[in-house]
């Protein structure tokens, strides 16, 4: 039998093709008791909201690694661990700065990722808990790498981690070397909760299938980076800000939709549509909506915003008729833009947080391992004579 022999139904972009079994979240559809539909996002069985309202990034990553909410006396234990693993070795420093300052921040995070692999590999470390300290080091060291680049790519030498500080306040003391306000911090720990994890994603995806090779937790993480920064996934957010900018004002909002689906009858506009919310806004982008109010109330209002919800009007017309509204990548870029965050480092900073929910599926995935290898449908010739350079057209 060869793979042709296979007759499998062909389904594009995988789209309702089950890759894995998960506990990790959950991604739906519900009818509310008004009977309007909603989007439902769950982490580990416990809805976003609540996590939103309560919990914190530190605990949401273990929540979502370990399977359960930690004890205080875990919580702790796990919190100091990452945060007296917040430093990078200066050699990575090092590399770092060797990149060029006009590369993308993405494509840095990538290579910087692939590179913990070179200093802290199973090889090198085989006395330790090697599973434990690979979730330790990765969830403290990414977003120092982060500000690192941002940092360096001015100029300006790497700030050390600041021991008093928490995940959030700290990543953004060492990114723009100011402590940041708590109401900021506080927003930005939020951000990190509701991008930490997404079910079978393109990112995770690409983390299941390269940890089921038994490759290193870094290299998983790098090709998870690599996957998030296209702009059809965590890319988007960037893109978002961007066409903002391009529109300009809200009066050019119509005309800019007009011309763009004359020149494209399919044009694609960032930061709508998805692949699971079908019919119904992202209930992330509601959360992240209210916290860029929040944001504007405190600090000043950005006209940015009243671009975007022009256009989230105007496209309701032309797409709700066909289910495609805002998803998380909609309105987060407005949220980082008030922090005084640039616009190439809002997929950075999502990654930062997914870095939880990629390492939960790399864990997962090894509790019952099986090495990804679907099929295809092969669509050429066989057989075919070899021909002779000279005798070719
Ligand atoms: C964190 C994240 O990854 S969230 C997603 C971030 N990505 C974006 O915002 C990029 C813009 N959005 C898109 O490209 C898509 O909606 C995706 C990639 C998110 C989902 O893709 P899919 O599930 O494959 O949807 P698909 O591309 O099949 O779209 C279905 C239909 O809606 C249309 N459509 C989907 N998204 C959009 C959009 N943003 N603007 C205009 N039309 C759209 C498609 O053209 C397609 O039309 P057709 O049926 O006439 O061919
Ligand atoms: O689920 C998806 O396909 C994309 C998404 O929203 C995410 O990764 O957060």
């Amino acid at each position: 039998m060869t793979e042709g022999d296979l007759k499998p139904e062909y389904r594009p972009g995988l789209e309702g093709v089950p890759a894995a079994k998960s506990s990790i979240s959950y991604v739906g559809i519900q009818t509310t008791e008004s009977g309007n539909k909603e989007g439902v996002l769950e982490y580990r069985s416990i809805p976003i909201q609540s996590l939103a309202a309560s919990s914190n990034f530190v605990e949401t990553a273990f929540l979502l690694i370990w399977g359960r909410l930690p004890t205080q006396t875990e919580l702790t234990n796990f919190s100091t661990e990452i945060y007296s693993h917040r430093r990078i070795k200066y050699r990575i420093k090092d590399m770092m700065k060797c990149f060029p300052e006009t590369g993308h921040p993405m494509d840095a995070l990538q290579a910087s990722a692939a590179a913990l692999g070179l200093f802290y590999s199973r090889h090198a470390l085989p006395n330790q808990d090697y599973a434990r300290q690979a979730v330790i080091r990765l969830l403290a060291k990414i977003p120092t790498m982060v500000a690192a680049f941002q940092l360096m790519r001015k100029g300006n030498d790497a700030v050390l981690p600041r021991d008093d500080l928490d995940y959030a306040a700290n990543f953004l003391y060492m990114l723009t070397e100011k402590e940041p306000d708590p109401i900021v911090a506080k927003v930005m720990d939020v951000c990190l909760i509701l991008h930490a994890e997404h079910t079978m994603n393109a990112s995770t995806f690409s983390a299941r299938v390269t940890a089921s090779t038994l490759a290193d937790p870094y290299t998983v993480i790098a090709s998870a980076v690599g996957t998030l920064a296209g702009p059809l996934h965590g890319g988007a957010n960037e893109e978002v800000i961007l066409m903002l900018k391009q529109i300009g004002t809200v009066a050019n909002v119509r005309p800019y939709v007009e011309q763009c689906l004359e020149s494209d009858p399919k044009y694609k506009f960032m930061g709508f549509g998805h692949r699971v919310y079908k019919g119904v806004k992202d209930p992330r982008a509601m959360i992240l909506q209210d916290l860029a109010e929040q944001l504007f109330q405190k600090f000043g209002y950005d006209p940015y915003y009243d671009v975007a919800l022009e256009l989230e009007r105007v496209l309701e017309e032309y797409l709700g008729p066909r289910g495609i509204y805002p998803n998380v990548d909609y309105y987060s870029g407005l949220v980082y833009r008030k922090m005084g965050i640039p616009a190439d480092l809002f997929t950075p900073v999502f990654a930062i947080a997914r870095v939880a929910g990629w390492l939960a599926h790399w864990n997962e995935q090894l509790e019952a391992n099986r090495i990804y290898r679907p099929t295809q449908i092969y669509t050429g010739e066989h057989q075919q004579p070899y021909m002779a350079i000279g005798d070719r057209e």
